[in-house]
């Protein structure tokens, strides 16, 4: 369960620059929810993941994870239970290191334990068959190193990573954004099945409005650092791309801006 509690993120506080990027956002999930995101430029959405995955501390406001708060635990121990996917395939992995080291550190960050330890027998096993879900072969490539791998196939890496250990939370940061229409279609596929399989409590950002619409049970947009539109399970299947855009232009009474959606 994640709980974002009245939080506030203002930038330059007090400078001419100053801008307010988080204002009072509240927002619940319950395990086993699925939200994604959408908003306009600027709107606060990556802002809003860097406060829950703790890259940033909101200045007002609480995070709580499982009713814990975790809102000064530093990103490091977050990462026990969190899963974080960015957009660039280049983040989530170590390039230098083979694709069996790549999950062995993932998978000892949700354990505690050193790398040495979490390479034997048995944790191999498993690294095969979560890669085999991913039905990309990587399985037989498992001393390749990782900075060898398409761009496609590291992020469906980065995904497998994220969620292999069952996080009680996952944030996906436009993760198919930087991938090319066919692998963009593999790595939302993946995402699906991989969320399903666990029921992962997971929050993603996207401009993609028909992926918001496809995936998840809820969906949220946001704008000036608000979340001002929540479409619930009841609602969130019959929703489609015009809905969106007409419902933002009643609340805000301006046409949605979004570069990077009109690019989708
Ligand atoms: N480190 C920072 N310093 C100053 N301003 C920042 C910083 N990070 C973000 N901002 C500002 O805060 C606001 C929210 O940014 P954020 O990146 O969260 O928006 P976003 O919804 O993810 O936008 P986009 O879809 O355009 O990527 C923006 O106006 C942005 O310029």
């Amino acid at each position: 369960m994640l709980k974002v509690k009245n939080v506030n993120k203002i930038f330059n506080e007090a400078t001419a620059d100053e801008k307010i990027a988080l204002n009072d956002i509240d927002l619940l999930l319950a395990p086993g929810d699925f939200v994604t995101i959408i908003g306009s430029n600027g709107a606060g959405k990556s802002t809003l993941m860097s406060t829950i995955s703790g890259a940033l501390t909101p200045d007002i406001g609480d995070i709580s994870i499982n009713e814990k708060i975790v809102t000064k635990l530093p990103e490091y121990k977050r990462s026990k239970y969190i899963g974080r996917v960015f957009q660039d395939p280049m983040a989530g992995t170590a390039p230098n290191m083979t694709i069996e080291e790549n999950l062995a550190i993932a998978y000892s960050r949700k354990k505690n334990r050193g790398l040495r330890n979490a390479i034997n027998r048995r944790r191999k096993d498993f690294f095969i068959e979560s890669l085999q879900m991913l039905g990309l072969n990587l399985e037989s490539r498992l001393s390749a190193k990782v900075g060898l791998l398409s761009g496609g196939e590291r992020q469906a890496l980065s995904l497998l990573m994220a969620t292999f250990t069952k996080p009680d939370i996952l944030l996906l940061d436009e993760h198919t954004a930087a991938l090319d229409p066919s692998r963009a279609e593999i790595i939302t596929n993946l995402t699906k099945n991989l969320v399903a399989k666990d029921q992962l409590t997971t929050l993603m950002v996207t401009h993609n409005m028909q992926q918001a619409l496809d995936l998840g049970n809820r969906l949220i947009m946001m704008d000036k650092g608000q979340i001002i539109l929540e479409v619930g399970p009841d609602k969130k299947p019959y929703l489609t791309i015009d809905d969106l855009m007409s419902e933002f232009q009643r609340i805000r009474g301006e046409k949605m801006v979004s570069d990077r959606a009109l690019l989708s």
